[in-house]
């Protein structure tokens, strides 16, 4: 039988980081956000929809300009929902193809990485929920010097997602990234061992 773990948790907490954990033991990862970069490549149907509603102001050429979008919809939440209306059902299909053709090939763990897991109601594709946290002043920290955004802009990027406090709530596995990279590791490690999928 498969699992399917899904991993979530606030922008810039460290969920790509655990994510290359799993990859680098051999687990297939189902990442959103590559999916979501993949349905605006040029000619999609998604893509034509971005152009219908936001118009050139966030392309360049024929190609998405995403930082510019970024832009517009973290500092509007009207816009933002918008762009989850557009974008939501395509990626949720693409999962569920996803997840599909993997169970198919009888894996036995399947990681869904999606930073929207939670607000999306994605728990329903899922046997487990993993969240990673960190302390809110870490997630400020790194969005910003990975990212290179004002504090404004990326506490308005953090903003635009449920709270740390309420993706925890619902959590089945909370893994704390605020130590060592691998302490982290440790801490997926053990949960791999306890499942027995190890
Ligand atoms: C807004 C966009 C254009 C910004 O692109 P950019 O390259 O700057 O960021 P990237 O896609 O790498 O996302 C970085 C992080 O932003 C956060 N984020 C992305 N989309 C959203 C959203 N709709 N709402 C809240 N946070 C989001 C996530 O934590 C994500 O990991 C892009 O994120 C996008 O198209 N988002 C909509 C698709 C989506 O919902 N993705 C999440 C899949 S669950
Ligand atoms: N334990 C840690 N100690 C120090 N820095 C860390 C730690 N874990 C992750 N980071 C750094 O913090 C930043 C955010 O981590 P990562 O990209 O894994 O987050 P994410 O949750 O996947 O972000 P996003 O939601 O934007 O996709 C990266 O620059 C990463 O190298």
């Amino acid at each position: 039988m498969t699992v399917v773990l899904g991993l979530t948790g606030g922008i810039a907490t460290g969920k790509s980081t655990v994510s290359q954990f799993f990859s680098a033991l051999g687990y297939p990862i189902i990442d959103a956000d590559r999916i979501s970069h993949d349905l605006v490549k040029p000619g999609t149907k998604v893509w034509q929809q971005l152009y219908r509603t936001f118009g050139n102001a966030v392309f360049h050429g024929q190609e998405l300009d995403r930082k510019a979008l970024g832009r517009i919809v973290f500092s509007d939440p009207k816009q933002l929902d918008t762009l989850n209306r557009i974008m939501q059902p395509a990626i949720r299909r693409t999962i569920c193809q996803a997840i599909a053709n993997l169970k198919a090939k009888n894996r036995s763990l399947i990681i869904l990485d999606a930073p929207l897991l939670l607000e999306q109601g994605y728990q329903t594709l899922v046997d487990q929920v993993m969240v990673v946290t960190t302390t809110p002043e870490r997630q400020l920290k790194r969005l910003m010097l990975r990212d290179g955004y004002s504090k404004e802009s990326a506490e308005r990027r953090i903003a635009s997602q449920w709270s740390q406090t309420k993706k925890i709530q619902l959590a089945d596995i909370v893994v704390e990234n605020s130590g060592s990279i691998d302490e982290t590791r440790a801490q997926v490690l053990k949960w791999l061992d306890n499942s027995k999928l190890r």
